[in-house]
């Protein structure tokens, strides 16, 4: 096990590449599940979730490549084999083999899904959607049991604007017989491309984007390559490190039209941000305003930004307020940054950030992976060394966290924890 260290205090300065979208890649790959001759994913990001998944697939069957963060995936020897726990534990998306693996086979043992603890994050919208197109749920000792005879099209009103369950029913009807309509679908750039792979494999799917998604089902789906959309939660994090603590930092690969409501949020600030065609330039190097902050549905301010945001909002002046409408309790990292000498109240579902405050080094703990990135920005800003363990939670969404680091200018490395400090994580 490892923890993070930090000498904070420093300005970055440099290019930042972003690598592929995780919240794509832990779609797209199951994804390939549906089709019968190989496909080709190029661009995926260097995470956890990725190899995980990876693994998971050689379960059912299938010969999986990865080289370069090209997987090439090849789903002809795949059995719906049941994958009721372990690895399917370990990330949230392993919900999406329950679609791809009803698609494909109409029927699949699945593991309830882990992912980030962020307060409940229940899956009622998917099953509703699958038991629309005619399958038979149910949860044994913590596995959902998916089986029907046939999928049938239908027309699912999601009562919740669901990522998770608009990819997961679109996964499913590809295969269905006949039209399948999704009311109240979310509008997440990550749809659009799992969209763009399944139409590119054969499916008919209009509206991917839109509120409305109607997807017509064929009978089979064949191989294609397809490159991944670069991550606007990983460039987000990147663009508010730079208004942190950048002297001009250009984020790369980035489509900065996905990004529109952090921009808008970083000028509010003063902050000096230029988007161009795939890159975004942000200087951070000017006087800091308070700004609120409300988190919305896309194209409103991502909830996965909330936590990394509020390590910025410390170094401006007046009272900031930061609203989490998608998951009320996400403020685990509000405690840790209290550590660091942050002034931050939690109120139902609201952080009150009281600054300018010069944070402090610390030892802290990341509770999930976007509490990580809040904890390595504050570890960023503050005087002295930060450590931050639970690596595990930045290893799922970050890809080569240090080395991007490094190349800024940071002094950040990992080191072994002490037989001391493991026993201490085990009894927390
Ligand atoms: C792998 C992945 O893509 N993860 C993202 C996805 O998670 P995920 O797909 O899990 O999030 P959803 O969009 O489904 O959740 C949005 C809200 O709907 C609620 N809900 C969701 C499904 C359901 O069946 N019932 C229900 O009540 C959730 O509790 C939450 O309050 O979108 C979230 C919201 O942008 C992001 O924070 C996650 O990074
Ligand atoms: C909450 C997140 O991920 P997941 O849904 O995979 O837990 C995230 O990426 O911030």
């Amino acid at each position: 096990m490892e923890k993070l260290k930090i000498a904070g205090g420093y300005p970055l300065k440099g290019t930042v590449r972003i690598s592929g979208a995780k919240n794509s890649a832990v779609a797209l790959i199951p994804a390939t599940i549906l089709a019968e001759s190989p496909v080709t994913i190029e661009g995926l990001p260097d995470i956890s979730d990725v190899a995980i998944l990876k693994d998971l697939l050689e379960e059912i069957g299938g010969k999986v490549q990865l080289s370069d963060n090209d997987m090439t995936v090849d789903p002809s020897t795949m059995i719906s084999m049941p994958l009721p726990n372990g690895k399917v534990k370990k990330l949230r998306a392993s919900y999406y083999l329950m679609g791809a693996m009803l698609g494909r086979f109409k029927k699949a043992v699945i593991g309830l899904p882990g992912g980030c603890h962020l307060g409940p994050r229940p899956i009622d919208q998917h099953i509703k959607g699958f038991e629309a197109l005619g399958a038979q749920i149910t949860n044994e000792q913590g596995a959902i049991y998916l089986r029907a005879d046939e999928l049938r099209g239908a027309r699912i009103y999601l009562d919740v604007v669901s990522v998770g369950a608009t990819i997961n029913i679109m996964l499913a009807a590809v295969r269905a017989k006949g039209r399948t309509v999704i009311e109240n679908a979310a509008k997440e750039p990550e749809i659009i491309d799992v969209a763009t792979l399944l139409t590119s494999m054969g499916a008919k799917i209009k509206g991917a984007g839109t509120d409305v998604i109607r997807i017509d089902g064929v009978d089979s789906l064949h191989g294609c390559r397809h490159t991944i959309i670069p991550d606007r939660i990983e460039a987000g994090t990147y663009m508010i490190l730079g208004a942190a603590v950048g002297e001009g930092v250009l984020i790369d690969n980035v489509i900065p039209q996905h990004l529109e409501s952090l921009i808008a949020k970083l000028r509010e600030m003063g902050v000096r941000v230029e988007s161009g065609d795939d890159q975004v330039f942000v200087d951070g190097s000017t006087k800091l305003k308070a700004v609120d902050i409300k988190t919305l549905v896309y194209p409103g301010f991502p909830t996965d930004l909330q936590q990394p945001f509020t390590s910025l909002l410390t170094k401006a002046a007046g009272s900031s307020v930061v609203t989490d409408t998608i998951y009320g309790a996400r403020f685990k990292h509000i405690d840790e940054l209290r550590r660091m000498n942050a002034n931050i109240k939690v109120e139902g579902r609201s952080a009150i950030i009281n600054g300018p405050i010069q944070l402090q080094g610390a030892k802290v703990k990341a509770s999930d992976l976007r509490a990580g990135a809040a904890l390595v920005i504050a570890g960023l800003i503050a005087e002295g060394i930060t450590e931050v363990t639970g690596l595990e939670h930045i290893d799922r969404g970050y890809s080569d966290l240090v080395g991007k680091l490094n190349g800024l200018g940071a002094t950040i490395w990992r080191e072994a924890l002490t037989q001391e400090e493991v026993e201490q994580m085990k009894n927390t």
